[in-house]
């Protein structure tokens, strides 16, 4: 989308908008605006979310039921099909996941990069404190035992603007490409809430690339490249007119020392002092995941299998040995399809983070916002240093959370991908995203993202 008011911003280049251009197609995309018309979603019709058009006067529940009133049997299937429950503590059935999602997950519009999910990563995203193999729903090929569709659920009870909810996070929904198009998805996505009923949880929420009724709020992507030459020679960055390869390597180098001082690697014993931060920090976001010591332990430390593939995260620690901070990233490669060179991309995700700097502090004080502006610039490149040190060749952060504070700065490129978020059976008015909803930039001036779940 171009108009006047774009090209002269385009005039006036700074060298963050050279990055974006890296990433972002010629035309703007549009994000939230819906492909069809409501009555085109024959299944999202028929499901407790908000029409696009509908104006939330009081947030909550859309439809109130109770066990008594769920279906006990599963949905039935076609003949040739199954249900099945994935056993992931089977190496078998996490074989199987694996072979599915990497054949059949999400793809970049050419078809060039595909997620690269391993098992490590499995055993983390779908085995939190309270996991249930229920919502680890499969369909199987009757005859030959091949999976060919999965949709997956863990606990993940939410705050949203002060109330509390039980509620899962769904993720994972993939449909072998041969049998798309075909209502597949919808029955998973019913037999999915009929697990999650029957433990009389009535919530979810769930991401996606894709305009559905009604998106709660749109984030978009930044990327950060740590290894400029190869995501040029992967295909995942080009040259910008009027630079060098030299020069694009000059300008995205960053030192192979962290900073910040008292920064060092969370260790097992830090899970409390953790969580206590988290906690604290959490009430600046209109929506949060509630979080035990049990789950930071999992989803921040690692759990007990800790062995520093998936998750990574680090501490600020003062002179007194009080944490002050704690930053985390996920690591999720990308496998690169049909390139001589390289097989995989390294890509870390920005993932929870907190510092004393914002505790206690309205995102609306200019003067606190400066602070913590400066704190997570600091927080966030020693956070890229380790990454690039574990050989991670670009870094990604959505605009939700305080991210708007440091993307521009720390050379963010925006990407041309967005991600809505949604709530099933809950009405609840829109929450800022971190972009501008006229342009589709990342805010700035301070201004911040109310989103601070954060969802793989
Ligand atoms: C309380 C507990 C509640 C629990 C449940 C909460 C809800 C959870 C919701 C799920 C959250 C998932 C979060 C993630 O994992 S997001 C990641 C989604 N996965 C992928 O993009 C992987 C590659 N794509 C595929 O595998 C398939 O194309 C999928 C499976 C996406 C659709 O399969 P297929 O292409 O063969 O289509 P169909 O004929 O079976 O079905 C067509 C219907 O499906 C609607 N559709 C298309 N894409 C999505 C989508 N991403 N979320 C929700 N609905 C979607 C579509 O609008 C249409 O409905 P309607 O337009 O007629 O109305």
């Amino acid at each position: 989308m171009s108009d006047g008011n774009s090209k002269e911003q385009q005039a006036k280049k700074s060298l963050a908008d050279l990055f974006k251009q890296m990433v972002v197609d010629e035309k703007e995309p549009s994000p939230a605006e819906p492909p069809k018309s409501m009555d085109e979603y024959k299944f999202w019709k028929t499901q407790p979310v908000p029409r696009f058009d509908e104006e939330i006067e009081k947030e909550g529940p859309i439809t109130i039921q109770t066990v008594d009133d769920v279906r006990k049997e599963p949905y039935p299937i076609h003949s040739s099909f199954e249900w099945v429950l994935l056993d992931l503590e089977s190496e078998h059935d996490l074989d199987q996941l694996h072979e599915l999602l990497y054949d059949h997950y999400v793809e970049d519009h050419d078809a060039v990069f595909r997620f690269a999910y391993s098992k490590d990563f499995f055993n983390w995203a779908l085995k939190p404190p309270g996991w249930k193999k229920e919502w680890h729903l499969g369909v199987r090929v009757k005859e030959t035992g091949k999976l060919v569709a999965f949709i997956g659920g863990v606990p993940g009870d939410l705050t949203i603007r002060n109330n509390d909810i039980k509620s899962v996070e769904i993720n994972f929904l993939c449909v072998h490409k041969q049998l798309r198009s075909k209502r597949l998805a919808p029955l998973l996505i019913k037999e999915i809430t009929r697990r999650v009923n029957l433990h009389n949880i009535w919530q979810a929420l769930y991401t996606s690339g894709t305009v559905l009724p009604k998106p709660l709020s749109t984030c978009r992507y930044g990327h950060r490249p740590l290894n400029w030459t190869k995501l040029y020679e992967c295909g995942f960055s080009s040259l910008p007119m009027g630079e060098t390869k030299a020069s694009m390597v000059a300008k995205t180098t960053i030192s192979n020392q962290t900073k910040t001082s008292g920064w060092r690697k969370m260790e097992e014993k830090d899970v409390e002092d953790v969580y206590k931060l988290y906690d604290a920090w959490k009430s600046r976001y209109e929506i949060t995941q509630i979080m035990t010591i049990e789950d930071i332990k999992h989803w921040i430390y690692g759990g007990d299998n800790q062995d520093g593939k998936v998750i990574h995260a680090y501490i600020v620690e003062d002179e007194n040995n009080k944490i002050t901070d704690f930053i985390s990233y996920y690591v999720l490669p990308f496998s690169v399809l049909e390139n001589p060179k390289h097989k995989e991309l390294g890509i870390a995700y920005l993932y929870y983070y907190a510092s004393e700097a914002g505790i206690g502090k309205s995102p609306n004080d200019a003067e606190s916002q400066e602070l913590l502006k400066k704190r997570l610039k600091s927080l966030v490149n020693d956070a890229m240093v380790e990454a690039k040190n574990q050989k991670i060749d670009v870094f990604n952060a959505l605009s939700s959370q305080d991210n708007t504070l440091f993307l521009d700065d720390l050379k963010f490129g925006a990407g041309d991908g967005f991600l809505h978020y949604y709530l099933f059976n809950y009405k609840a008015a829109h929450i800022s995203g971190g972009i501008d909803s006229k342009t589709n930039e990342f805010l700035d001036n301070n201004k911040v993202s109310s989103v601070g779940v954060v969802m793989l």
